[in-house]
Formats: structure tokens, sequence, C-alpha cells
């Protein structure tokens, strides 16, 4: 029997189970840890409630790393990048290395994290870089002979609404829209286009909602590739930050309160000297239990022979969303 330790985190309610490989005996495979995904995010017959990912937590191969994470989407897929589970891996690393400020080696680059002063009493609050950033079509993937796509209709998802799209660097459209069209149906709706086998985007992407609510003030409602509706997603918020700077009357380097389903981070947008962009992403970073698992029970999607330990911390985090004004 392989005992297999798990811990589930949120960042803005946006959850996780974090796999720290080198705490394993056993080396999963890729097969198993696709499938391990698969059988514990499930919201109904998964583990615990299911989650949006899994975390997976490793050694880095680079030597300037102070270790590494992998997104694994509920439906197995993996993504380049995760901005709130960026902070969950962040906090873990800091505990474990007892260090402040670090260097996690992503998909498609090394992020640098740093714990910050806490949010509110009680909420352990990390920092961590959005980067890099490329408004190419090629770097989305996004088939269309144009070189960027910045406010402009998609008529295949929708006559009305302006997309903007860019890689941080998993894939995003955003489109800045009213309230009633936030809260409507047409989110699923073109998410589900754009996930379903679009041939304007053969890998998917995650689709953002913004509404404006006053200056430095926007909410983001995201549908994500590989999971559906979120009550948050990091890059997406960065990257609907990141617009809001662009095309709307955002301030470059400013903090921006960003308020979701699951509660709020504030992003800043910052230019470099080379003209590129990065962001700044601050939020949560919450424990909610640690759980110990049967790996081949598991991966059969059973999880009668489970051992858990509860943390008490994410009361704070609750009674601190309670108090947020949306408008
Ligand atoms: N929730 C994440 C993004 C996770 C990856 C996304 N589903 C993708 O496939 O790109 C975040 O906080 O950024």
């Amino acid at each position: 029997m392989t005992q297999l330790p798990l811990l589930k985190v949120h960042g803005s309610e946006n959850d996780f189970y974090l796999l720290d490989r080198t705490r394993l005996a056993h080396a999963l495979s890729e097969q198993e840890l696709i499938r391990l995904t698969q059988q514990i995010c499930q919201r109904k017959n998964g583990l615990l409630g299911g989650a949006d990912g899994i975390l997976v937590v490793d050694k880095g191969h680079s030597a300037s790393s102070d270790g590494q994470m992998r997104v694994i989407n509920a439906d197995g897929s993996e993504a380049s990048m995760c901005g709130n589970g960026l902070r969950t891996v962040a906090r873990y690393l800091t505990e474990k290395l007892n260090q402040e400020a670090l260097v996690i080696e992503t998909l498609h680059g090394l992020l640098h994290t740093k714990k910050m002063p806490e949010l509110a009493v009680g909420i352990p609050t990390y920092q961590v870089e959005i980067s890099p950033v490329s408004f190419s079509l090629k770097d989305v993937p996004m088939i269309t002979t144009q070189a960027e796509w910045i406010h402009q209709l998609i008529p295949e998802l929708s006559e009305t609404l302006f997309f903007s799209v860019v890689a941080v660097p998993n894939p995003h459209l955003i489109a800045f829209v009213e309230h009633q069209t936030l809260t409507s149906d047409l989110l699923q709706v073109i998410a589900e286009k754009v996930n379903g086998g679009s041939p304007l985007f053969p890998d998917g992407a995650n689709v953002s909602f913004v509404e404006i609510l006053g200056p430095q003030k926007i909410f983001v409602r995201t549908y994500e590739r590989g999971v559906g509706f979120t009550n948050a997603c990091g890059t997406a918020m960065s990257a609907s930050s990141l617009f809001y700077v662009l095309l709307q009357q955002g301030q470059l380097s400013q903090d921006i309160l960003v308020l979701n389903p699951g509660g709020m981070v504030k992003t800043r947008v910052h230019q470099q000297e080379d003209k590129t962009y990065t962001m700044d992403l601050i939020g949560n970073a919450t424990k909610l239990f640690e759980v110990t698992l049967n790996l081949e029970d598991a991966l059969l999607g059973s999880f009668t022979e489970v051992k858990q330990s509860f943390y008490e911390e994410d009361a704070a985090y609750q009674s601190f969303i309670q108090g947020l004004t949306k408008k």
C-alpha cells in the first residue's frame, strides 16, 4: 500500500491539493498523476469536495531555483502557470525552507515570490510574479493571420463583446462588460466554445469577464480551461489588470483591488525598461487540511481510508471576505 500525503489549500477559494513529490516513497508516473488528479478533483465524487487541480511541488532543475511547481487542471491537462496556486506553493516552500523570498521554477520560467504583511489579521499573504507576458497570438495560440488581438470583436464568439488576448504565459481572453453580462450565462457559452474544439483556439483558453467597479477596482469572473467556473483565477486577474491599465483608466505600478467570487487580491502592473510587462499578484495562501490517501485506492476513485487533520485558519479568511464591499 502506497501512502500519499496531500495538503488542501486555497488562494481566493481557488482550491488545490498540493502534492510534495519529494515526500513520496513511490515515484508517481505521469499516468498515475493524471489519473489521480481526475479522481480526486471531481466536485461530486472526488476527495472531500474535490478541487480545481493539483499543484505538484518538486526540486527545481535550475540551480537558481528553490523549488518547482507544476499545475495539473482538474481534467488532467497541464497548465503552464497558476497564480493563486503559486501563492500557496510559495507559502509551503517558505515554511519548509524557512526563507521568505523564493524563486520558483514553473513550466515557462523562474518566478519570484515573497511573504507579505497579512491582508488582515490571521491571513497568510504572499506576492508572486506573473510573467512572461506575451501578446503574440503564436504564444496563446490563437489561429489567425493577425499578430495580436487587442480589444476586437471575435465574431465566432460574440457579435458584441470586444476581447483582448494574452499569454501570461497561460492563455487568457478578457472582455470588459456591464454587471448584467458579468452575471449572465454568456461567459459559460463563450468559454465552452473556446474550449470545445474551436479552430481558433486549438489548446483552449481561460475566459474572463471584467466589470470596472471604480478607480483601481475591478471584479473578475473566470471560466477556466480544464476546470470550468472557478472562484478565482490568479493569472486571469493579472491579465485583466493588465488590460485595465492598457485600455481603461488603470494606473501602472499602483495597487489594483481585484474582487472575485472567492474574495479579493491586489495586483500591480509594471512596464519594464525593455517595454515588456510583468504583474505582481498579492493575496491569501490558506491551508485547509492535510489528508493521507492510499494511492492504489485513490487511482480507482475510492477514498474510504483517508486520515485527516484540519487547520483552523480559513475562519479568518471567511470573516475577512464577508466584510468586502463589491461596489
Ligand atoms: N487558477 C489558475 C490557473 C490554472 C490554469 C488554467 N486552468 C489553465 O489551463 O491555463 C490561476 O490562479 O492562475
